[in-house]
């Protein structure tokens, strides 16, 4: 049974967010909603989801004793990741002993930290299919692992980074070299590792929203998300939209492939699984074991939003997965370099039928970091998604003064 208490009280409900960046900030949203005490983390002072939540933490997550400090002093019923770089070692340590639960699992973060757990547990574990793949410690090796079977075209990422840092596609020889100084350049967290994976040529791509809550036996249960469609640039998203039509079969062969490794990460929560189509053939790519970026669209598509799905799943609550209208999301860049920056033309992006827009709050804009985002809900997706990039394209971020 779940039991939830009163903030700022010692029957508060205390949950800890590792990262609090936009996806953070709605989940604390929607935990706040629920009378759920909170404290948000981050790197940065500031950060999205600090300027919602009870309390506001900055430390260093990548440092395990920090880490370790900052949640015995806190004691919180729930830690939450929200992002990569975390010393997920020690979430596993504090969990073993009994200190705190980690959702969905400490395991599941450790796995999911890196591009190597997760990708050795999906193909060499579950067998699930997979791009071809090889990791490799150096330019020398890089190439070796092209020539031995890879291939060209292929993909180069940093083992640790996400939102496309670091990655780069290699069309031939003449890019390898450029692809591993950029891999060397973009990860979270120094590291000389990167993945090499064949290309996969898909007709499209996909996230699917994979649930893991408490049904009224008690029993954890998996309910699906309508498939989300999402277009990337440099391997960041730009727009998303859901639901995106699948055949029978590749939807089918999409379920059994969430099911399957959202079932070994275990645990309850929301899980972004994303995977690659063309025709009926579908490939695992990787898993967020949390709200994921492209899922931002839900806030105009869902009655309950990934975020707020991830926040009852968590709690031992119900969750309904059911859609409400088509919809799409765009990216709102910062487009300068600069601190404490202005939108323009928020109003008009407002006036585009049926959007929506949400500013993050970042305190500091890059031009390649995400802001805010065009929320657009529509009769159907072609016409969401030409609206959403219309809002979007409305708000207009600049240097202050
Ligand atoms: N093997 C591949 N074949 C074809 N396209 C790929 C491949 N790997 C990655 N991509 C493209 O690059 C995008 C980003 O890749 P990936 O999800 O691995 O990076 P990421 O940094 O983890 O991104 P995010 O954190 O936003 O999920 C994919 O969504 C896909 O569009
Ligand atoms: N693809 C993962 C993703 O979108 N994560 C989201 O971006 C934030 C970091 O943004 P920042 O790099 O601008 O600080 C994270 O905190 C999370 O909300
Ligand atoms: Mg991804």
């Amino acid at each position: 049974m779940t039991t939830i208490g009163t903030p700022l009280s010692p029957s508060a409900t205390r949950v800890l967010l590792l990262g609090s960046g936009e996806l953070g900030k709605e989940v604390l949203i929607a935990l706040q909603r629920l009378g759920v005490e909170t404290i948000a983390v981050d790197r940065y002072e500031n950060a999205p989801g600090q300027q919602v939540a009870h309390h506001a933490r900055t430390i260093t997550m990548s440092d395990p004793a920090a880490l370790k400090a900052l949640i015995e002093a806190e004691k919180p019923m729930l830690v939450v990741p929200e992002i990569e770089a975390i010393a997920t070692p020690m979430l596993q340590e504090l969990e073993d002993a009994g200190v705190v639960r980690v959702i969905p699992t400490a395991r599941a973060a450790r796995l999911t930290m890196d591009r190597e757990g997760i990708r050795r547990l999906a193909a060499e574990s579950l067998s699930l299919p997979t791009s071809p793949y090889k990791f490799c410690d150096s330019l020398a090796e890089l190439q070796a692992a092209i020539d031995g079977g890879i291939g060209y075209p292929c993909v180069v990422k940093p083992v640790m980074s996400s939102s496309g840092k670091g990655q780069s596609k290699i069309d031939g020889p003449a890019d390898v070299q450029k692809a591993w100084d950029y891999a060397m350049a973009g990860g979270r967290v120094s590291h000389g590792r990167v993945i090499v994976e064949g290309f996969i040529d898909f007709d499209y791509e996909i996230t699917l929203l994979t649930v893991r809550s408490l049904g009224a036996d008690g029993q954890v249960q998996t309910s699906f998300c309508e498939p989300i469609g999402h277009l990337q640039v440099s391997g960041d998203y730009v727009e998303s939209w859901q639901p995106h039509p699948m055949s029978p079969l590749a939807l089918q062969k999409a379920q059994q492939i969430a099911q399957a490794v959202t079932a070994d990460l275990g645990g309850q929560g929301l899980f972004g699984v994303e995977l690659f189509v063309k025709g009926d053939e579908v490939w695992f790519s990787e898993v967020s074991p949390r709200p994921h970026d492209t899922g931002m669209v839900t806030m105009a598509t869902q009655w309950q939003n990934e975020f707020v799905l991830h926040a009852r799943a968590i709690l031992g609550l119900p969750v309904d997965t059911t859609l409400k209208s088509a919809g799409a999301s765009a990216v709102i860049y910062g487009g300068v370099d600069a601190k404490g920056i202005v939108f323009d033309g928020v109003a008009e992006a407002m006036r585009v039928p049926g959007a929506d827009v949400r500013l993050f709050g970042k305190p500091e804009s890059f031009v390649k970091r995400r802001m805010g985002v065009a929320l657009v809900h529509a009769k159907d997706v072609d016409t969401a998604r030409s609206r959403a990039r219309e809002a979007a394209a409305c708000v207009k971020p600049r240097v202050a003064g």
